[in-house]
């Protein structure tokens, strides 16, 4: 569902991402650790096609990012930290508003189940969203996610900020959005989270993928002592 090959990246003073393979399949949930700067959001950034590669190429469900800029877009959705809303819109506006804009017209009553899904309280939905906290911005993006039959999901730090409660309620959902055939792909800084929400997790050190892991095979204590490992 998600492929890079030889995916690279060269700023004019930093070399971002050097060669990059990797393949995601459906209902994978990869998690991607690194440190500051290692260029997890640079390869975030180039299955979106917000950055151009180098060399190699980034592929979403077949199409290679770089040459359908539009079409992959109708294959993907996007949770950055923080979701981009508008925020004197209401949950329900800006969820009729987004999901119409991807091609999907849905009635009041479908928009509130997606919404209620996501794990929206009923109360939230009728009021702007600028009033909402960041746990609830995240829920609505999700929302939006589903309502657009995204086959891809990728992440950028979307627990960072969240509270326990709220971080765990969002891992819920993309566990289950996963079990319905998702491809999930996360930057995080979340060892915990990673550990628990992934099926592989990827530590990215200086622009190269280190080490790809199940997250069956180790538990959270051994996945941050892999982590600190390479980061020395
Ligand atoms: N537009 C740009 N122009 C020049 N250099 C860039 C640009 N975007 C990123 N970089 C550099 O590329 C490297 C990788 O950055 P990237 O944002 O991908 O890291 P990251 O792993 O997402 O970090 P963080 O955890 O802080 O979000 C960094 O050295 C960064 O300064």
């Amino acid at each position: 569902m998600l492929e890079a090959k030889d995916l690279r990246k060269q700023y004019p003073a930093k070399l971002a991402l050097q060669g990059l393979n990797l393949q995601i399949e459906a209902g994978e949930v990869f998690c991607l650790l690194g440190q500051n700067g290692a260029g997890k959001s640079t390869t975030i950034n180039l299955f979106l096609g917000f950055v151009l590669p180098t060399a190699g190429a980034a592929y979403i469900n077949g199409l290679e990012v770089a040459k359908n800029p539009l079409k992959i877009k109708q294959h993907l959705a996007y949770i950055p930290e923080n979701v981009m809303l508008y925020p004197h819109l209401t949950a329900l506006e800006n969820l009729s508003l987004f999901s119409s804009l991807a091609g999907f017209n849905y009635q009041k009553g479908e928009l509130l189940t997606y919404l209620a899904q996501a794990g929206l309280p009923t109360e939230a939905v009728g009021r702007r969203v600028g009033t909402y906290s960041k746990g609830m911005r995240q829920k609505v993006g999700i929302a939006i996610a589903v309502a657009k039959h995204a086959k891809v999901l990728l992440l950028d730090e979307p627990t960072s900020g969240l509270d326990p409660k709220a971080s765990n309620e969002f891992s819920e959902l993309l566990r289950a959005l996963s079990l319905q055939g998702t491809a999930v792909f996360m930057a995080t800084h979340d060892i915990f989270r990673a550990k628990e929400v992934g099926t592989r997790v990827g530590i990215m050190r200086e622009g190269e993928l280190v080490d790809v892991r199940s997250t069956t095979t180790l538990n959270a204590n051994e996945l941050e002592q892999l982590y600190l490992h390479y980061m020395h």
